[in-house]
């Protein structure tokens, strides 16, 4: 039998869950108090505190981390690569710390399920971590001949609800052309063409409509201007348009629910903002069904803001024209964490080795 652990750090939460083979034997949410994770400086410095939590999980739960046989976190950033299940490994851990490649609290799983793991027979793993980068050539030509296009969003959930949509119609994933959007902690659209996700954002650093708190395509000259008006520093900038912008800046709130409710007071000012993030979010998906050349077989509205009506019935409204739209809330990286991790350890899938290449073409 195989045991298997999965953690997934969000900016509010910990998922945690527990399988034996490809059954779930407790799948759960370790809430955090918000403000004592606004004490931290740096997503990085929650490392200890996130550690303490998933280790006192797992003692009140009798789950004994050397009987694990593999330990699974959703991934960190680093270089484009290809997707699927990879070896937690310094090499990955370098560049996801670095910084280089956009911050997220995720990166922090990804260091805990290695030290965690040390000296131990249980292997650390990873899976389709936010840099898969399945990109056509086209996609990455952005004009400004030093800046290269980049994949970076939650393509753990990308992928797996689009395989969970494909599986209930019974059809295959490789099969279907369809534009997913994911609705949560951030908003990707992406363009995924026969099982490849061929066009998406760099959702952590400024492409997309504007999420929670991030900002997100911008009138980019502005943007030049502020960030050279001595108002901000490098790190305060970046802070500025991932972690201080979007819905956190204009309404001091990230909860839809919350923010619904001052929409059904009266507040208009509440409307017009998640009106326009929907109205974005709408000329994305737009976008994308042109890189489909027209040919879309579902819309997918899929993560935790999925489950507004408001937002789901003000993307609709603009987007039906294009086809079907599938509304999936939530996600389902708990189970492709675990199930892949399964499926890796029992020889069916390859667990790949993350091996810097972006020195291999200078
Ligand atoms: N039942 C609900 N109704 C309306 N909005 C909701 C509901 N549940 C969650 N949300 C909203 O969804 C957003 C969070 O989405 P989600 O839980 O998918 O993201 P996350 O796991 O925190 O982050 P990530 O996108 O990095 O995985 C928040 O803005 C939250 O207010
Ligand atoms: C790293 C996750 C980026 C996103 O929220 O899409």
């Amino acid at each position: 039998m195989k045991k298997i652990f999965a953690i997934n750090l969000g900016s509010t939460s910990t998922k945690v869950a527990y399988y034996e083979n490809n059954n779930c034997i407790i799948k759960d949410s370790i809430a955090h108090d918000s403000n004592e994770i606004q004490g931290f400086k740096s997503v990085f410095d929650q490392q200890d505190y996130r550690t303490k939590c998933i280790i006192n999980y797992m003692d009140e739960h009798n789950i004994a981390l050397d009987d694990l046989d593999a330990f699974v976190s959703r991934g960190g950033q680093t270089e484009p690569i290809p997707g699927g299940l990879y070896y937690i490994n310094e090499a990955m851990l370098e560049q996801v710390e670095s910084g280089e490649y956009g911050v997220h609290v995720c990166s922090v799983g990804v260091r805990i399920a290695y030290e965690l793991t040390k000296d131990k027979k249980t292997v650390p793993l990873t899976l389709d971590t936010p840099s898969t980068d399945e990109f056509e050539p086209i996609a990455r030509i952005s004009g400004l001949k030093e800046i290269s296009r980049r994949s970076c969003f939650q393509a753990l959930n990308q992928k797996a609800m689009a395989r969970y949509y494909a599986d209930s119609i019974g059809c295959n994933y490789e099969d279907l052309n369809l534009i997913v959007v994911m609705l949560g902690g951030g908003i990707s659209v992406v363009a995924h063409r026969k099982g490849y996700m061929i066009d998406g954002p760099d959702a952590l650093e400024g492409e997309g409509p504007f999420s929670n708190n991030r900002c997100c395509s911008v009138p980019i000259g502005e943007l030049v201007k502020l960030c050279y008006s001595g108002k901000y520093t490098l790190s305060e900038m970046m802070r500025h348009i991932n972690g201080e912008a979007g819905l956190v800046a204009y309404l001091g709130s990230t909860d839809i629910r919350q923010i619904e409710k001052q929409i059904n007071e009266g507040d208009s000012y509440a409307y017009d903002v998640l009106d326009a993030m929907c109205y974005q979010t709408a000329k994305d998906i737009g976008a994308y069904a042109t890189v489909l050349k027209g040919d879309v077989d579902a819309i997918l509205m899929i993560g935790g803001m999925a489950n507004s009506k408001f937002i789901t019935q003000h993307i609709c409204d603009r987007v039906t024209f294009i086809a079907p739209v599938k509304i999936l809330p939530g996600e389902r990286e708990m189970e492709a964490l675990c199930e892949r991790a399964y499926d890796g350890l029992t020889g069916l899938e390859e667990i790949k080795n993350f091996k810097s290449m972006r020195n291999e073409y200078v």
